[in-house]
């Protein structure tokens, strides 16, 4: 249970990621158990964990910071230019793990995207009214690529609802004043105005959505040329 502690106002070295961050995870957004948004009012994009202690036994479970970029492909929100065909990327928040509160049997991986950093925090101390997340279009199916930077705290059990949602906006406000630090936010500016690892990370964000697409259209195909070819299972279970 969480304990009464206040919390730091960040989380992570100042000089910048220390190993085994950056971490890179990649994967389509699939349907979680539907409580994000009708529950607690912040939706997160869960994308699949099935490979993750295979492929990233560093990553324990607990709560993170980082950014993401979605495929323009399928996402392209209108932007004061018009809609946009590059990616965009956004700093995050996400948990890793079972949810305690909610006893699950399966670890998932749920990233909620917040504003741009330009932007004002919707989830700051002091905001008039009930806090309100941030909420985007629906982007289900859509690839997700997520640089994590940096370790919060673990997973709690909680009273209440309310005291659960209340540590996943102090998390928004970690996550948002982490990643203002001068050596986080070189992984959310342009891509060409990072250099070295940083560049080649940053870089990494809004990449291989063309090979995604593929693969899921070759998937697809398989299954409208012959209705007995299975379905990779791994696809069958994550997209409806
Ligand atoms: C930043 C962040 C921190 C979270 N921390 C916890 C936690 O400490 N304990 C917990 O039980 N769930 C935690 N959650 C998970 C929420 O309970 C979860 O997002 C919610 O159950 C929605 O699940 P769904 O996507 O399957 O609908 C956290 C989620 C986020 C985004
Ligand atoms: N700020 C956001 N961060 C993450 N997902 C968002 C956001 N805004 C809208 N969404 C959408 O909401 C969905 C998640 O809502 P949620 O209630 O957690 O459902 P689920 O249980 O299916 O994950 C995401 O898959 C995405 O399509
Ligand atoms: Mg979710």
């Amino acid at each position: 249970m969480r304990s009464d502690k206040p919390r730091d106002p960040v989380a992570g070295p100042d000089a910048g990621p220390e190993p085994p961050y950056p971490v890179r995870l990649s994967g389509p957004v699939i349907k979680g158990f539907g409580r994000g948004s009708k529950d607690l009012g912040i939706p997160t994009a869960n994308i699949p964990a099935d490979d993750l202690s295979e492929k990233h036994p560093e990553l324990t479970t607990g709560v993170y910071y980082g950014v993401v970029a979605l495929d323009p492909k399928t996402y392209h929100p209108e932007t004061s230019e018009g809609s946009t065909s590059t990616a965009v990327v956004l700093p995050a928040v996400l948990s890793i793990g079972y949810n305690p509160f909610y006893k699950n049997t399966v670890r998932s991986v749920e990233i909620h995207i917040m504003p741009a950093l330009t932007e004002p925090s919707p989830t700051a101390a002091g905001h008039e009214g009930q806090t309100k997340f941030n909420r985007l279009p629906d982007f289900y199916k859509t690839r997700l690529n997520l640089l994590i930077l940096g370790y919060i705290r673990p997973e709690f059990d909680y009273v209440s609802l309310e005291a659960l949602v209340e540590d996943i906006r102090v998390d928004c406000e970690v996550a948002r004043e982490s990643l203002l630090r001068e050596a986080y936010k070189c992984y959310i500016v342009d891509a060409e105005k990072a250099s070295g690892k940083v560049g080649e990370d940053r870089g990494w964000l809004p990449s291989g959505f063309s090979d995604w697409i593929a693969a899921l259209d070759d998937s697809l195909i398989k299954i409208e040329v012959s209705a007995t070819t299975p379905f990779t299972p791994r696809l069958d279970r994550w997209i409806a």
